[in-house]
């Protein structure tokens, strides 16, 4: 049996005004689809109007590295607190650390008057989607138009070696097969193809009738 959904408390009230008035946006795709790309040209046309939510993590700080800024550096025992409130709209652990947005943190971005858009891989789409309490954000997909073409963009990019290309491009047949079933929340799927057109499609589902005002 599922268990209960957590109420939201006083340590995590939702601001259901500020997030209905700057909907999130929730925006996934494989790796190298060029989410990074088209949303880099979005900040730069519209610096005032987006937001990027301040991770939870429970490892060590780097050097440099500001708590609030880079981060929300915590600990395990707190992390998985707020886990039981409810107060994650997803989370994962990866390498032994556990990492996380807070219902707080895309909140804060709302108050500011931004829209925060969230770049989140498929298991934290899946969470999102299914929170029992947080307002349903928009989803959009960002495709690539082949699974060829995504080969050829990461080997482009260079920044990866050939054994961490075929885990990326096995990781985007599950994400391309999921965005593909009844079970995706996405309200917008687009192809990038040509890069232009994929930024008017995108930049019109996320400041168009719909979406902010630009
Ligand atoms: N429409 C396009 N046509 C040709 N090349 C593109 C197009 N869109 C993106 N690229 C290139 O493809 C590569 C991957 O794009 P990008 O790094 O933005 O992907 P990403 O989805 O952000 O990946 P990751 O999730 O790994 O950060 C980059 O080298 C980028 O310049």
């Amino acid at each position: 049996m599922a268990p209960p959904p957590p109420t939201p408390s006083a340590a995590n009230p939702i601001d259901t005004a500020a997030l209905a008035a700057h909907r999130p946006i929730v925006i996934s795709g494989p790796s190298g689809a060029g989410k990074s790309t088209i949303l880099k040209r979005l900040f730069a046309e519209f610096p005032d109007k987006f937001g990027f939510s301040v991770s939870h993590t429970t490892r060590a700080p780097r050097a440099g590295e500001e708590d609030g800024r880079e981060y929300h550096f915590t600990t395990k025992e707190k992390f998985l607190e707020l886990v039981e409130q409810g107060g994650f709209i997803e989370h994962a652990q990866f390498g032994g650390n556990h990492y996380g947005t807070s219902v707080r943190a895309v909140q804060e971005i709302a108050e500011r008057g931004r829209v925060c858009i969230l770049d989140i891989e498929m298991e934290g789409v899946k969470q999102v989607a299914s929170h029992p309490t947080f307002p349903r954000p928009r989803f959009l997909f960002l495709a690539p138009p082949s699974m060829e073409v995504l080969e050829a963009r990461l080997r482009g990019r260079a920044s990866d070696s050939e054994d961490a290309i075929q885990k990326r491009l096995k990781q985007a047949a599950y994400e391309m097969e999921f965005a593909n079933s009844s079970d995706a929340p996405h309200d917008k799927v687009v192809v990038n193809n040509d890069l232009d057109t994929a930024y008017r499609e995108v930049r019109d589902f996320i400041i168009g009738k719909e979406g902010v005002q630009a």
